[in-house]
């Protein structure tokens, strides 16, 4: 699986800027190159504009869902659209989107965990639904937002019900790269997975984002890495049975004493 991540530099509250510049990176490095799947950041249409966020939401999500399918279509290409600003009955949710490369909507998610640090509990509403696995090309993935990537809870269950790939979209900042590039690899190594991981470059409002958009393989060897500061699309290709060997030669998930562990913790 081709897998092509667009890491971003994303104009702050225009998302029609940022519609033009997803399309003319498809057109100028990814028609030729054919990835399977390409991969966008969090919040990709606005960044995190959140004292206007209810201005440039998008309203249940119609133009940036069209504008995507169209894009899948055309380009014959699976799109993890990244997440946006979603307004649904008032209320906006950072919300992820994944289209099949028939243009079909085959995931959505509205993000769990709200980051305190980066103030979205003031202005967004918290998903109600723990991520769940998906499908692309017949392979089963899980796809988190940013900051729920500290939250293991959430993940080991997408590894249990199988999933090979998770795919996390951020805005994740500078300040705390070493969390960023740590957690990844912890991730993918006790879930015997790979993380494809897609976060923005440049400053808004003070805040710098780190970039570093990486691939980890499920032995947590890091197959790619972006810069941190410049935009760029990274691509590699990952073999998905990698996980299968993995998973016999150090059989995690057979050893598992599930009636001993916490629940609801
Ligand atoms: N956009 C985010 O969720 C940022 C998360 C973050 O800054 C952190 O976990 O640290």
């Amino acid at each position: 699986m081709k897998i092509s991540i667009y890491q971003m530099e994303i104009v702050p509250g225009n998302p029609l800027e940022n519609f033009k510049k997803v399309e003319e990176w498809l057109e100028k490095e990814i028609k030729s190159s054919a990835p399977d799947v390409i991969v966008l950041p969090e919040m990709w249409t606005t960044s995190y504009t959140l004292e206007d966020i209810h201005i440039h939401a998008d309203d249940n999500g119609k133009a940036t869902v069209a504008f995507l399918q169209s894009l899948a279509k055309t380009f014959n290409i699976n799109i993890i659209g990244g997440s946006f600003a979603n307004k649904v009955d008032g209320k906006v949710y950072n919300t992820a989107v994944v289209i099949n490369r028939q243009g079909e909507v085959v995931y959505q998610y509205d993000k769990v965990h709200l980051v305190p640090m980066l103030n979205e509990p003031e202005y967004l509403t918290g998903g109600q639904k723990a991520p769940e696995v998906f499908e692309l090309d017949g392979i089963k993935m899980g796809l988190i937002i940013c900051y729920d990537l500290r939250f293991s809870e959430i993940i080991r269950p997408l590894a249990l019900e199988g999933a090979e790939v998770l795919f996390i979209v951020a805005e994740w900042p500078i300040a705390r790269l070493k969390h960023w590039k740590n957690i990844q690899i912890t991730r993918a190594i006790e879930n015997q997975m790979f993380v494809v991981s897609c976060n923005n470059v440049g400053t808004y409002k003070e805040v710098t984002y780190g970039g570093s958009s990486m691939v980890v393989n499920p032995w947590g060897d890091t197959l790619i890495e972006g810069s941190t500061t410049e935009e760029e699309t990274l691509t590699t290709s990952i073999k998905v049975e990698e996980t299968v060997v993995i998973r016999e030669n150090v059989p995690v998930f057979t050893s598992r004493v599930p009636h001993l562990y916490k629940q609801g913790l």
